[in-house]
């Protein structure tokens, strides 16, 4: 798929084995970065931010404390884990099979996880430099991602612009970060080269960023892999599962997955925002019309989150609450 080449001067793609990947400059005017970002929001369900105001010294920070950890002995490591639910995990993904060739780090964005977690991941020495990484940078991509949301609304002709921020914003919303470390893959031992196998994410909206290794592929048609070149200045936005279901479709969740590269290590954070966990989940009436009614039920963030995380990693789930034509839209 190409995106018309009449779009305004900001909108830039990146060319991609012909395949074009939206490319948004924050700093260019607002009215129309709103609407680029509901355009790749729908025709990609990704892009890529320039210019989008997470300082360069707290990526810095979060770098050297991850290569710190990472750079650690298996044993040293391994007592940072299980990530049950937070801290180390290796190759292990999820609670139903999942296996990667990769090793993370995964923390719920709260002050007692993270405390936890700086604790384990420093060996109790000195957790003050890890925990202080994670709060400047989970407060500044937070900021990044209630902007994007904010904007999103704008350029989708909402009249309430926070529609979709201030489920993020909320003392109790279900925020996460995840640091993936992956390694080069071995030839010789024909290894598996799938870093973290397909999926889309469940929450509301991911923004990931990484080194300057490639190794994220989307899909927007079934099959094919559209390689997504690093670029260790930007930051990549995904569409979550809960915004396609708020769009009624409009907005598609993309589908993604990270494979390693042949020689060297790719290092990625991904900022994972959910809704509080008691968030009812509805199909926005904006985006309902008698040409299109709503296509899901209802449901809870816990509700679905409890689902999402019962199933193998690629598996749709938004499935199990897809409305067929013989449900009575108004019980839901
Ligand atoms: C196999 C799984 C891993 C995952 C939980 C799940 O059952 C399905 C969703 C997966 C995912 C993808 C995005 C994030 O990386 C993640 C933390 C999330 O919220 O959903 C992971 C889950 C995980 O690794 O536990
Ligand atoms: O590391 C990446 O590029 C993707 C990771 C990912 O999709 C995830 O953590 O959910
Ligand atoms: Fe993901």
């Amino acid at each position: 798929m190409v995106l018309a080449t009449s779009s305004p001067a900001i909108l830039k793609f990146e060319k991609n084995q012909e395949i074009q990947i939206p490319v948004i400059d924050f700093s260019a005017e607002r009215s129309e970065v709103c609407k680029q970002i509901s355009k790749a929001c729908e025709e990609y369900g990704f892009f890529k931010v320039i210019n989008h105001g997470v300082s360069e010294d707290f990526i810095k920070k979060m770098e050297d404390e991850s290569l710190k950890f990472f750079g650690k002995s298996a044993l040293e490591k391994q007592a940072a884990g299980p990530a049950i639910p937070w801290g180390y995990g290796r190759k292990n993904i999820g609670f139903n099979g999942d296996t990667g060739e990769i090793e993370y780090l995964l923390l719920s964005v709260n002050p007692v996880s993270i405390s936890q977690v700086s604790q384990v991941v420093s060996n109790a020495t000195d957790p003050i430099h890890f925990s202080s990484a994670v709060n400047d940078y989970v407060e500044a991509v937070k900021k990044l991602a209630c902007n994007i949301l904010e904007m999103m609304a704008e350029g989708l002709g909402m009249t309430d612009s926070s529609v979709f921020s201030r489920l993020i914003r909320a003392d109790d919303s279900d925020l996460l970060l995840r640091f993936n470390h992956y390694p080069p893959y071995d030839h010789h031992l024909n290894t598996n080269s799938i870093g973290f196998g397909e999926h889309t994410d469940p929450q509301i909206l991911t923004i990931l960023r990484s080194n300057c290794v490639s190794g994220l592929q989307i899909s927007i048609e079934d099959g094919v892999w559209i390689p997504v070149t690093s670029d260790p200045s930007a930051c990549f936005v995904n569409v979550g599962d809960l915004l396609q279901v708020m769009t009624n479709g409009r907005l598609m969740s993309v589908r993604h997955r990270a494979v390693n590269d042949p020689s060297k290590s790719r290092l990625s954070f991904g900022y994972f925002s959910g809704p509080p966990l008691h968030a009812k989940i509805t199909v926005l009436p904006e985006f309902i019309t008698l040409d299109k009614p709503s296509l899901y039920k209802h449901f809870t963030w816990a509700d679905f989150k409890k689902t999402a995380y019962s199933l193998r990693l690629k598996e749709n789930r938004l499935k199990f609450y897809e409305l067929s034509s013989n449900d009575d839209q108004h019980e839901y």
